[in-house]
């Protein structure tokens, strides 16, 4: 028999600045107090949500091609998504992973943090501070399968579960590059990669930008396990299995114990952090560099 539930979407996830809607992108949402959904399958256009066969957990795909991006709209509904997910207290544990071939985010979208004005900047840097609260700090367990390249934002994104999967194909890397495109990790991407690799090898990642294959990123602590391509997504289901036998009000106090101050350092200076990240995108200095890293880019093919 189908499993359905009743998901409330809180009315103000609806109302915040950042999240201004593409409201065709996301047909399950409507702007009243809540909404029916079927458990069975939902989502939106970028992000998918399935209930996996274990009760209680769900896999939530990215859908962004060609390279899954971080685009405004991604982020909104990934949050979105997330959110939904929470509400339904049917859920303990959420799978994140790609449907991009050998991709599982290439990270911030190019094209939203160059070439575009001020005011663009600030909402996109608040939806990004978005992402990274609400995954930090998420009641659920997160598991990242990553089952393909994973550099900056897509590191950052995966550095918010509780463990990572990542495939072990050598092609395959993982890493905090952003000075390679010339521009710097802010300190909340840097204290999230010190939360997970320790002080000492985040300052030599994060300085060279490295970008770690599957066995480097092991041996540093950056993942978790290594699983040939094909084993990604169900090993990561069985260790959340193995999660879910914690009970949760004790998991959860101890993951916001572990969290909360680090999410704190964000939540206190957010509008500073903006501006920071405004007047420093802004430079002329840094938009060139953005700008011949993606025709670097977009030349590769050619
Ligand atoms: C004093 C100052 C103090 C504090 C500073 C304050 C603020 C901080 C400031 C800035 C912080 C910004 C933090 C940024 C984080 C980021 O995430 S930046 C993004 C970094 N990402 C990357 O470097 C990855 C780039 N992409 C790749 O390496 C490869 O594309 C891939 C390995 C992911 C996939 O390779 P392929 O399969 O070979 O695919 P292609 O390379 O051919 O790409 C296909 C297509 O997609 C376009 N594309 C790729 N990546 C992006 C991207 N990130 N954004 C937008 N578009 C992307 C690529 O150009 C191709 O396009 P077309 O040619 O098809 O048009």
């Amino acid at each position: 028999m189908a499993l359905t539930a009743v998901v409330r979407i809180p009315t103000r996830a609806l109302l915040r600045p950042w999240a201004r809607l593409r409201d065709s992108a996301l047909g399950w949402m409507e702007p009243v107090g809540g909404v029916e959904v079927s458990t069975q399958r939902f989502g939106s256009q970028r992000v998918l949500v399935e209930p996996a066969s274990a009760a209680g957990v769900a896999v939530m795909t990215f859908k962004n091609p060609p390279v899954n991006s971080l685009s405004l709209e991604l982020l909104t509904e990934l949050v979105i998504n997330l959110e939904k997910l929470e509400n339904d207290k049917t859920f303990r544990g959420v799978v994140l992973t790609s449907d991009c071939p050998g991709i599982f985010s290439a990270g911030l979208d190019l094209t939203e943090i160059c070439g575009r004005n001020p005011a663009h900047y600030a909402e996109y840097w608040k939806a990004v501070q978005e992402m990274w609260l609400r995954l930090y700090l998420s009641n659920l367990m997160l598991v990242a399968a990553i089952n393909g390249a994973c550099p900056a934002g897509g590191c950052l994104m995966s550095l918010t579960c509780d463990y990572r999967v990542m495939a072990d194909n050598p092609k395959y890397a993982i890493g905090l590059n952003e000075t390679l495109l010339g521009i710097v990790a802010p300190f909340w991407f840097k204290d999230t990669l010190v939360n997970t690799i320790g002080h000492r090898a985040s300052e030599r990642a994060l300085q060279l930008g490295l970008l770690f294959p599957p066995t480097e990123a092991l041996q540093v602590g950056m993942v978790d396990r290594l699983v040939p391509e094909d084993q990604v997504q169900s090993t990561a289901l069985s260790v959340l299995a193995q999660w879910m036998a914690i009970p949760d009000h004790a998991r959860q106090l101890t993951k916001n114990m572990m969290r909360k101050p680090t999410a704190d350092g964000l939540l206190k200076k957010r509008d500073e952090d903006i501006q920071n990240f405004v007047s420093f995108i802004s430079r002329d200095s840094i938009q060139k560099s953005l700008q011949m890293y993606l025709a670097k880019l977009r030349q590769k093919k050619g």
